[in-house]
Protein backbone atom coordinates (compact mmCIF):
# COMPACT_ATOMS: atom_id res chain seq x y z
CA UNK A 1 0.00 0.00 0.00
CA UNK A 2 1.45 3.53 -1.03
CA UNK A 3 2.66 4.98 2.20
CA UNK A 4 1.77 9.21 2.57
CA UNK A 5 3.95 12.07 3.91
CA UNK A 6 2.46 14.39 6.02
CA UNK A 7 0.75 16.63 3.90
CA UNK A 8 -2.83 17.80 3.82
CA UNK A 9 -5.22 16.21 1.75
CA UNK A 10 -8.14 17.84 1.04
CA UNK A 11 -11.06 15.85 -1.00
CA UNK A 12 -14.22 17.50 -2.18
CA UNK A 13 -17.72 16.00 -2.35
CA UNK A 14 -19.52 17.64 -5.10
CA UNK A 15 -23.16 18.72 -4.61
CA UNK A 16 -24.44 21.44 -6.51
CA UNK A 17 -24.89 24.12 -3.76
CA UNK A 18 -24.60 21.22 -0.47
CA UNK A 19 -21.17 20.80 -1.62
CA UNK A 20 -18.09 20.43 0.88
CA UNK A 21 -14.43 19.82 1.39
CA UNK A 22 -12.83 16.89 3.49
CA UNK A 23 -9.32 18.03 4.61
CA UNK A 24 -7.18 15.58 5.98
CA UNK A 25 -4.46 16.20 7.87
CA UNK A 26 -2.37 14.98 10.54
CA UNK A 27 -2.12 17.34 13.91
CA UNK A 28 -4.22 19.84 12.49
CA UNK A 29 -7.06 20.00 15.02
CA UNK A 30 -5.72 21.70 18.24
CA UNK A 31 -6.86 24.29 20.33
CA UNK A 32 -5.70 27.06 17.66
CA UNK A 33 -7.61 25.63 14.50
CA UNK A 34 -10.54 24.87 16.87
CA UNK A 35 -10.77 28.32 18.10
CA UNK A 36 -10.29 30.21 14.62
CA UNK A 37 -13.22 27.76 13.44
CA UNK A 38 -15.38 29.37 16.33
CA UNK A 39 -13.90 32.41 15.64
CA UNK A 40 -14.73 32.70 11.56
CA UNK A 41 -18.42 31.33 12.76
CA UNK A 42 -19.34 34.35 15.06
CA UNK A 43 -17.90 32.77 18.66
CA UNK A 44 -21.02 33.67 20.81
CA UNK A 45 -23.34 32.29 17.85
CA UNK A 46 -21.37 28.99 17.94
CA UNK A 47 -21.51 25.69 20.01
CA UNK A 48 -19.35 22.76 20.12
CA UNK A 49 -21.34 19.05 20.43
CA UNK A 50 -19.31 16.35 22.39
CA UNK A 51 -19.20 13.66 24.94
CA UNK A 52 -17.94 13.95 28.73
CA UNK A 53 -15.11 11.11 27.64
CA UNK A 54 -14.05 13.90 25.09
CA UNK A 55 -14.45 16.96 26.67
CA UNK A 56 -12.59 15.40 30.00
CA UNK A 57 -9.28 14.79 27.27
CA UNK A 58 -9.52 17.72 25.71
CA UNK A 59 -10.96 20.27 28.29
CA UNK A 60 -8.11 23.23 28.12
CA UNK A 61 -9.40 23.22 24.07
CA UNK A 62 -12.89 23.29 24.83
CA UNK A 63 -13.28 24.96 28.10
CA UNK A 64 -13.06 28.78 26.53
CA UNK A 65 -15.89 27.58 24.07
CA UNK A 66 -19.90 27.14 24.07
CA UNK A 67 -19.95 23.41 24.59
CA UNK A 68 -22.66 21.09 25.12
CA UNK A 69 -21.71 17.53 26.69
CA UNK A 70 -23.33 14.40 26.39
CA UNK A 71 -23.07 10.97 27.67
CA UNK A 72 -20.62 8.87 25.13
CA UNK A 73 -22.00 6.02 23.73
CA UNK A 74 -24.78 5.21 21.53
CA UNK A 75 -27.40 5.75 24.06
CA UNK A 76 -27.13 9.81 23.17
CA UNK A 77 -28.63 9.22 19.69
CA UNK A 78 -31.60 9.13 21.22
CA UNK A 79 -34.99 11.74 21.04
CA UNK A 80 -34.40 12.61 24.83
CA UNK A 81 -30.87 13.74 24.63
CA UNK A 82 -31.80 15.26 20.81
CA UNK A 83 -34.24 17.71 22.93
CA UNK A 84 -31.96 18.44 25.66
CA UNK A 85 -29.22 19.55 23.21
CA UNK A 86 -31.65 21.72 21.66
CA UNK A 87 -32.94 23.34 24.46
CA UNK A 88 -29.65 24.29 25.49
CA UNK A 89 -28.44 25.72 22.29
CA UNK A 90 -31.73 27.99 23.11
CA UNK A 91 -30.29 28.92 26.73
CA UNK A 92 -27.33 29.37 24.72
CA UNK A 93 -28.34 32.06 22.85
CA UNK A 94 -27.82 29.94 19.69
CA UNK A 95 -29.54 31.76 16.71
CA UNK A 96 -30.91 30.59 13.40
CA UNK A 97 -27.43 32.02 11.60
CA UNK A 98 -25.46 29.81 14.95
CA UNK A 99 -23.25 27.06 13.87
CA UNK A 100 -22.53 23.46 15.62
CA UNK A 101 -19.55 21.74 15.44
CA UNK A 102 -19.57 17.90 15.85
CA UNK A 103 -16.36 17.53 17.55
CA UNK A 104 -16.77 13.38 18.38
CA UNK A 105 -17.17 10.00 16.60
CA UNK A 106 -20.25 8.78 14.40
CA UNK A 107 -23.11 9.44 17.51
CA UNK A 108 -22.18 12.61 17.84
CA UNK A 109 -21.58 13.28 14.47
CA UNK A 110 -25.39 11.85 14.05
CA UNK A 111 -27.09 13.35 16.61
CA UNK A 112 -25.42 17.13 16.58
CA UNK A 113 -26.00 16.97 12.49
CA UNK A 114 -29.41 16.45 13.34
CA UNK A 115 -29.83 19.24 16.00
CA UNK A 116 -28.59 21.04 13.30
CA UNK A 117 -30.37 19.85 10.54
CA UNK A 118 -33.74 21.08 12.87
CA UNK A 119 -32.93 23.89 14.91
CA UNK A 120 -34.53 26.94 13.87
CA UNK A 121 -35.27 25.30 10.78
CA UNK A 122 -31.70 24.36 10.14
CA UNK A 123 -28.48 26.13 10.79
CA UNK A 124 -24.50 25.28 9.65
CA UNK A 125 -22.50 22.56 10.86
CA UNK A 126 -18.62 21.45 10.65
CA UNK A 127 -17.83 17.95 11.28
CA UNK A 128 -14.31 17.32 13.34
CA UNK A 129 -14.84 13.25 13.29
CA UNK A 130 -12.49 11.68 16.42
CA UNK A 131 -12.83 7.84 15.41
CA UNK A 132 -12.13 5.75 13.21
CA UNK A 133 -15.75 5.15 11.54
CA UNK A 134 -16.54 8.64 11.67
CA UNK A 135 -13.58 9.41 10.04
CA UNK A 136 -14.47 7.26 6.90
CA UNK A 137 -18.23 6.33 7.27
CA UNK A 138 -20.55 8.79 9.14
CA UNK A 139 -19.20 12.22 8.91
CA UNK A 140 -19.22 12.41 5.24
CA UNK A 141 -22.60 12.46 3.27
CA UNK A 142 -25.10 13.68 5.20
CA UNK A 143 -27.23 10.97 7.44
CA UNK A 144 -27.86 12.13 10.34
CA UNK A 145 -30.33 10.77 12.68
CA UNK A 146 -31.10 9.40 15.99
CA UNK A 147 -32.47 6.52 17.04
CA UNK A 148 -35.82 4.56 18.10
CA UNK A 149 -36.64 1.46 20.30
CA UNK A 150 -38.01 0.19 17.09
CA UNK A 151 -34.50 0.41 15.54
CA UNK A 152 -31.34 2.28 14.64
CA UNK A 153 -31.17 5.72 12.82
CA UNK A 154 -35.38 5.75 12.15
CA UNK A 155 -35.66 9.51 13.16
CA UNK A 156 -33.27 11.51 10.79
CA UNK A 157 -32.54 13.61 7.35
CA UNK A 158 -29.75 14.00 5.03
CA UNK A 159 -27.72 17.15 6.01
CA UNK A 160 -24.65 17.99 4.70
CA UNK A 161 -22.01 19.54 6.61
CA UNK A 162 -20.16 22.44 5.51
CA UNK A 163 -16.79 20.98 5.81
CA UNK A 164 -15.12 17.79 7.54
CA UNK A 165 -11.42 18.63 8.97
CA UNK A 166 -9.87 14.97 9.92
CA UNK A 167 -6.77 14.54 12.04
CA UNK A 168 -5.92 10.91 12.09
CA UNK A 169 -4.00 12.49 15.39
CA UNK A 170 -6.65 12.36 17.07
CA UNK A 171 -7.05 8.44 16.99
CA UNK A 172 -4.53 8.28 19.62
CA UNK A 173 -7.19 8.26 22.59
CA UNK A 174 -9.11 5.42 20.72
CA UNK A 175 -8.89 2.04 22.52
CA UNK A 176 -8.75 -1.28 20.13
CA UNK A 177 -12.15 -1.93 20.14
CA UNK A 178 -12.88 1.44 19.02
CA UNK A 179 -9.78 1.25 16.27
CA UNK A 180 -11.44 -2.29 15.39
CA UNK A 181 -14.74 -0.84 15.45
CA UNK A 182 -14.10 1.53 12.30
CA UNK A 183 -11.88 -1.11 10.58
CA UNK A 184 -15.16 -2.74 9.48
CA UNK A 185 -16.43 0.32 7.92
CA UNK A 186 -13.22 -0.13 5.87
CA UNK A 187 -13.11 -3.58 5.55
CA UNK A 188 -16.85 -2.85 3.88
CA UNK A 189 -15.29 -0.61 1.18
CA UNK A 190 -12.96 -2.89 0.48
CA UNK A 191 -14.99 -6.11 0.55
CA UNK A 192 -17.69 -4.71 -1.23
CA UNK A 193 -16.17 -2.13 -3.95
CA UNK A 194 -12.36 -2.31 -3.91
CA UNK A 195 -11.05 -6.20 -4.28
CA UNK A 196 -7.06 -4.02 -4.72
CA UNK A 197 -7.70 -1.94 -1.61
CA UNK A 198 -8.99 -5.84 0.33
CA UNK A 199 -6.06 -7.57 -1.07
CA UNK A 200 -3.68 -5.02 0.30
CA UNK A 201 -5.73 -4.72 3.95
CA UNK A 202 -5.09 -8.72 4.20
CA UNK A 203 -1.37 -8.24 4.27
CA UNK A 204 -1.73 -6.61 7.42
CA UNK A 205 -3.41 -6.61 10.75
CA UNK A 206 -4.83 -3.80 13.24
CA UNK A 207 -2.00 -3.56 15.18
CA UNK A 208 -0.37 -2.35 11.93
CA UNK A 209 -2.70 -0.15 11.04
CA UNK A 210 -2.61 1.38 14.30
CA UNK A 211 1.22 1.96 14.74
CA UNK A 212 1.61 3.16 11.37
CA UNK A 213 0.12 6.70 9.84
CA UNK A 214 2.11 6.49 6.88
CA UNK A 215 -0.37 3.26 6.58
CA UNK A 216 -3.43 5.05 7.93
CA UNK A 217 -3.85 8.07 6.07
CA UNK A 218 -4.36 6.75 2.58
CA UNK A 219 -6.51 3.73 3.68
CA UNK A 220 -8.80 6.92 5.34
CA UNK A 221 -8.30 8.78 2.38
CA UNK A 222 -9.22 6.19 -0.02
CA UNK A 223 -12.45 5.12 2.06
CA UNK A 224 -13.39 8.91 1.79
CA UNK A 225 -13.32 8.63 -1.91
CA UNK A 226 -15.36 5.75 -2.31
CA UNK A 227 -17.73 7.36 -0.12
CA UNK A 228 -17.74 10.57 -2.14
CA UNK A 229 -18.07 8.80 -5.33
CA UNK A 230 -21.37 6.79 -4.36
CA UNK A 231 -22.99 9.55 -2.79
CA UNK A 232 -22.00 11.97 -5.38
CA UNK A 233 -24.15 9.86 -7.28
CA UNK A 234 -26.98 9.07 -5.04
CA UNK A 235 -27.38 11.43 -2.22
CA UNK A 236 -30.80 10.41 -0.86
CA UNK A 237 -30.26 6.82 -1.00
CA UNK A 238 -32.65 5.98 -3.32
CA UNK A 239 -29.85 3.53 -5.62
CA UNK A 240 -26.29 2.73 -5.56
CA UNK A 241 -25.89 4.47 -2.14
CA UNK A 242 -27.77 1.54 -1.04
CA UNK A 243 -24.66 -0.73 -1.10
CA UNK A 244 -22.99 1.27 1.66
CA UNK A 245 -25.52 -0.59 3.77
CA UNK A 246 -24.05 -3.69 2.83
CA UNK A 247 -23.91 -5.93 6.37
CA UNK A 248 -25.55 -3.15 8.08
CA UNK A 249 -29.65 -4.99 7.37
CA UNK A 250 -28.14 -7.74 10.32
CA UNK A 251 -25.85 -5.55 11.85
CA UNK A 252 -28.39 -2.68 12.87
CA UNK A 253 -30.72 -5.84 14.02
CA UNK A 254 -28.09 -7.09 16.32
CA UNK A 255 -27.26 -3.76 17.57
CA UNK A 256 -30.78 -3.25 18.65
CA UNK A 257 -31.30 -6.61 20.02
CA UNK A 258 -28.60 -6.16 22.44
CA UNK A 259 -29.85 -2.58 23.40
CA UNK A 260 -27.47 -0.89 21.80
CA UNK A 261 -25.11 -2.56 24.90
CA UNK A 262 -23.46 -5.56 23.62
CA UNK A 263 -22.19 -5.09 20.09
CA UNK A 264 -20.88 -2.05 18.43
CA UNK A 265 -22.09 -0.74 15.37
CA UNK A 266 -18.65 -2.18 13.76
CA UNK A 267 -19.26 -5.62 15.56
CA UNK A 268 -22.71 -6.05 14.06
CA UNK A 269 -21.75 -5.18 10.59
CA UNK A 270 -18.39 -7.45 10.56
CA UNK A 271 -21.12 -10.45 11.55
CA UNK A 272 -23.62 -9.03 9.03
CA UNK A 273 -21.27 -9.10 6.39
CA UNK A 274 -19.93 -12.67 7.33
CA UNK A 275 -23.04 -14.09 7.27
CA UNK A 276 -23.82 -12.52 3.44
CA UNK A 277 -20.55 -14.24 2.76
CA UNK A 278 -21.52 -17.52 3.48
CA UNK A 279 -24.59 -17.33 1.77
CA UNK A 280 -23.20 -15.81 -1.13
CA UNK A 281 -21.10 -19.43 -1.78
CA UNK A 282 -24.60 -20.60 -1.28
CA UNK A 283 -25.48 -19.04 -4.20
CA UNK A 284 -22.66 -19.38 -6.59
CA UNK A 285 -21.73 -15.91 -6.17
CA UNK A 286 -17.99 -16.14 -4.15
CA UNK A 287 -16.16 -19.31 -4.14
CA UNK A 288 -15.64 -21.33 -0.70
CA UNK A 289 -11.83 -19.43 -0.74
CA UNK A 290 -13.20 -16.29 -1.04
CA UNK A 291 -15.65 -16.68 1.67
CA UNK A 292 -12.84 -18.28 3.54
CA UNK A 293 -10.06 -15.27 3.08
CA UNK A 294 -13.25 -12.49 3.89
CA UNK A 295 -13.98 -14.27 7.29
CA UNK A 296 -10.50 -14.32 8.10
CA UNK A 297 -9.51 -10.93 7.19
CA UNK A 298 -12.31 -9.70 9.25
CA UNK A 299 -11.21 -12.20 12.13
CA UNK A 300 -7.67 -10.90 11.65
CA UNK A 301 -8.79 -7.37 12.41
CA UNK A 302 -10.43 -8.14 15.89
CA UNK A 303 -14.35 -8.02 14.65
CA UNK A 304 -16.66 -11.12 15.31
CA UNK A 305 -17.62 -13.30 12.47
CA UNK A 306 -20.73 -14.74 13.86
CA UNK A 307 -22.66 -13.81 17.72
CA UNK A 308 -20.76 -14.81 20.74
CA UNK A 309 -23.56 -16.65 22.37
CA UNK A 310 -25.60 -19.16 21.03
CA UNK A 311 -29.58 -18.16 20.69
CA UNK A 312 -33.11 -19.87 20.72
CA UNK A 313 -35.05 -19.94 17.60
CA UNK A 314 -37.63 -17.47 19.64
CA UNK A 315 -34.51 -14.76 20.12
CA UNK A 316 -33.54 -15.25 16.68
CA UNK A 317 -37.18 -14.46 15.77
CA UNK A 318 -36.78 -11.32 18.04
CA UNK A 319 -33.63 -10.25 16.69
CA UNK A 320 -34.73 -10.30 12.94
CA UNK A 321 -38.07 -8.66 13.56
CA UNK A 322 -36.13 -5.29 13.93
CA UNK A 323 -35.41 -6.23 9.96
CA UNK A 324 -38.90 -5.16 9.53
CA UNK A 325 -37.96 -1.73 10.38
CA UNK A 326 -35.24 -1.29 7.93
CA UNK A 327 -35.10 1.80 5.86
CA UNK A 328 -34.59 -0.40 2.71
CA UNK A 329 -37.60 -2.12 3.01
CA UNK A 330 -40.18 -1.81 0.59
CA UNK A 331 -43.71 -3.52 1.51
CA UNK A 332 -43.25 -6.89 1.32
CA UNK A 333 -39.38 -6.71 0.34
CA UNK A 334 -35.82 -5.45 1.46
CA UNK A 335 -33.19 -4.65 -0.14
CA UNK A 336 -30.90 -7.87 -0.30
CA UNK A 337 -27.48 -6.49 -1.05
CA UNK A 338 -25.33 -9.29 -2.00
CA UNK A 339 -21.94 -9.95 -4.20
CA UNK A 340 -21.52 -9.56 -8.10
CA UNK A 341 -17.81 -10.84 -6.98
CA UNK A 342 -15.40 -10.14 -4.60
CA UNK A 343 -14.61 -6.17 -4.35
CA UNK A 344 -18.31 -5.49 -5.97
CA UNK A 345 -21.80 -5.56 -4.61
CA UNK A 346 -25.52 -5.21 -5.84
CA UNK A 347 -29.01 -5.03 -4.48
CA UNK A 348 -31.93 -6.51 -5.53
CA UNK A 349 -35.29 -6.74 -3.59
CA UNK A 350 -35.91 -10.13 -2.12
CA UNK A 351 -39.00 -11.17 -0.01
CA UNK A 352 -38.80 -10.33 3.69
CA UNK A 353 -39.84 -13.77 4.99
CA UNK A 354 -36.62 -15.19 2.89
CA UNK A 355 -34.26 -12.73 3.64
CA UNK A 356 -35.30 -13.50 7.78
CA UNK A 357 -35.68 -17.43 6.93
CA UNK A 358 -32.02 -17.50 5.04
CA UNK A 359 -30.76 -15.39 8.18
CA UNK A 360 -32.25 -17.16 10.62
CA UNK A 361 -30.58 -20.22 9.61
CA UNK A 362 -26.98 -18.76 9.54
CA UNK A 363 -27.76 -16.86 13.04
CA UNK A 364 -28.78 -20.74 14.58
CA UNK A 365 -26.25 -22.11 13.28
CA UNK A 366 -22.81 -23.13 15.94
O1 LIG B 1 -23.82 6.50 4.14
C1 LIG B 1 -24.58 5.53 3.91
O2 LIG B 1 -25.49 5.53 3.05
C2 LIG B 1 -24.44 4.28 4.68
O3 LIG B 1 -25.26 3.37 4.62
C3 LIG B 1 -23.23 4.21 5.54
C4 LIG B 1 -23.43 3.31 6.73
O4 LIG B 1 -22.14 2.72 6.94
C5 LIG B 1 -23.77 4.05 8.00
O5 LIG B 1 -23.66 3.20 9.13
C6 LIG B 1 -25.16 4.66 8.00
O6 LIG B 1 -25.35 5.46 9.11
C7 LIG B 1 -26.27 3.63 8.04
O7 LIG B 1 -27.29 4.21 7.34
P1 LIG B 1 -28.82 3.82 7.53
O8 LIG B 1 -29.45 4.50 6.37
O9 LIG B 1 -28.91 2.30 7.48
O10 LIG B 1 -29.26 4.34 8.86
Amino acid sequence: MQKSENEKTTLNLKLDNRSYPIHIEPGSINSESLRQLVQQSDAGNCVIITDHHLYDIYSDWLKMLKVIVVKAGESSKDICVYESVLEQMIKLGISRTGTIIAFGGGVIGDLAGFVAATYMRGIDFYQIPTSLLAMVDSSIGGKVAVNLSSGKNLVGTFYQPKAVYIDPLLLKTLDKREWANGMAEVLKYAIGFDREFFDELSKYTLTDIMADEQLLIPIIARCCKIKIDVVEQDEKDMGIRNLLNFGHTIGHAIEAHYNYEKYLHGEGIAIGMAIKAKLAVDSGLLNEAEMERILEVISKYDLPIKLSDMMTKEEVDQLLSYIIHDKKRQVEEVEWITFKKLGQLESKPEKIETFIEQISKELLKA
